[in-house]
């Protein structure tokens, strides 16, 4: 399970092909996602503390979009409730395959672990069964805008009483100076971590067709429209926040 550095756009590429989440994106995908999202380590430790408090007994634990399962370890190391288990899925079989890995890994470093299922699957066609906890982060942006609110709205009917979604995305924002400036605070961030200029511009373009970011306020009634009573934003980074959204 080799982690190697992320140098997927330190060339110049003729042509910058859309972004996928394919074997090239795994290998280098626990760098790749640290240096590009800023505060990403602690929204995933955090996910587990807050789980935790949403957690029922003998329920389901969610994490669409899992990829490596960074928030499944989070989840497992975090909550004590008797019972539960969590499904990771993820519709990227690349992913999928080093999941299971990682997961193994954790499983022979750990006992009690809560169990867990790792699925390949779209969660677009995935029948959800009663959870306590959904975890989506950084998965809503890269599904098509006009099923957002349908997905929501199936995950907001299978979240129990007490229980939360937590969902963390890339913002925009419709205030053009802070959207410029906290853009280019993101490209600083970029920069400070290591990337060119080039790897900057490059996964731009390859990003900007499949990643649509909304901004707060969209998500907020979204959200609401869903069906969810009330959203707390417990943490944001430069554009990049994560919010709390009560059934
Ligand atoms: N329709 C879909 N069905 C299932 N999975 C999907 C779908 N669309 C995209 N994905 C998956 O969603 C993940 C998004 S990455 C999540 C990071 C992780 N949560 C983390 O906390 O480390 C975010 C990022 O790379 O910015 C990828 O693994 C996709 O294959
Ligand atoms: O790199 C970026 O600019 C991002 O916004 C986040 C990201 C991180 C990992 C894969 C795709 C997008």
């Amino acid at each position: 399970m080799s982690k190697q550095p992320d140098r997927l756009f330190a060339e110049p590429l003729e042509q910058v092909p859309d972004f996928v989440f394919n074997e090239d994106v795994v290998r280098v995908f626990p760098d790749m996602i640290k240096r590009s999202v800023p505060g990403y380590p602690t929204i995933v430790e955090n996910l587990g503390v807050l789980a935790a408090r949403f957690a029922q007994p003998n329920t389901a634990l969610y994490d669409l979009g899992a990829s490596l399962g960074a928030v499944t370890q989070s989840l497992r190391r975090h909550v004590r409730s008797d019972g539960c288990r969590v499904i990771a899925v993820d519709n990227s079989a690349a992913m999928v395959e080093r999941c299971r890995q990682y997961l193994t890994a954790q499983d022979s470093m750990f006992q009690e672990l809560l169990p867990v299922q790792v699925l390949e699957a779209d969660i677009l066609a995935l029948p959800f069964e009663p959870a306590s906890v959904v975890a989506m982060n950084f998965t809503l942006q890269f599904i098509a805008p006009e099923q957002r609110l349908e997905l929501l709205t199936r995950i907001r009917q299978a979240l129990l009483p007490g229980g939360a979604l937590i969902l963390s995305e890339k913002l925009c924002f419709a205030d053009e100076q802070e959207q410029a400036l906290l853009a280019e605070l993101h490209v600083d961030f970029k920069r400070a971590n290591g990337y060119s200029e080039l790897e900057i511009a490059q996964k731009r373009s390859a990003i900007e067709n499949v990643m649509r970011p909304d901004t707060l306020e969209a998500h907020e009634q979204r959200l609401r429209a869903a069906g969810f009573s009330k959203v707390v934003p417990w943490f944001q980074c430069l554009n990049f926040a994560s919010l709390i959204a009560l059934p």
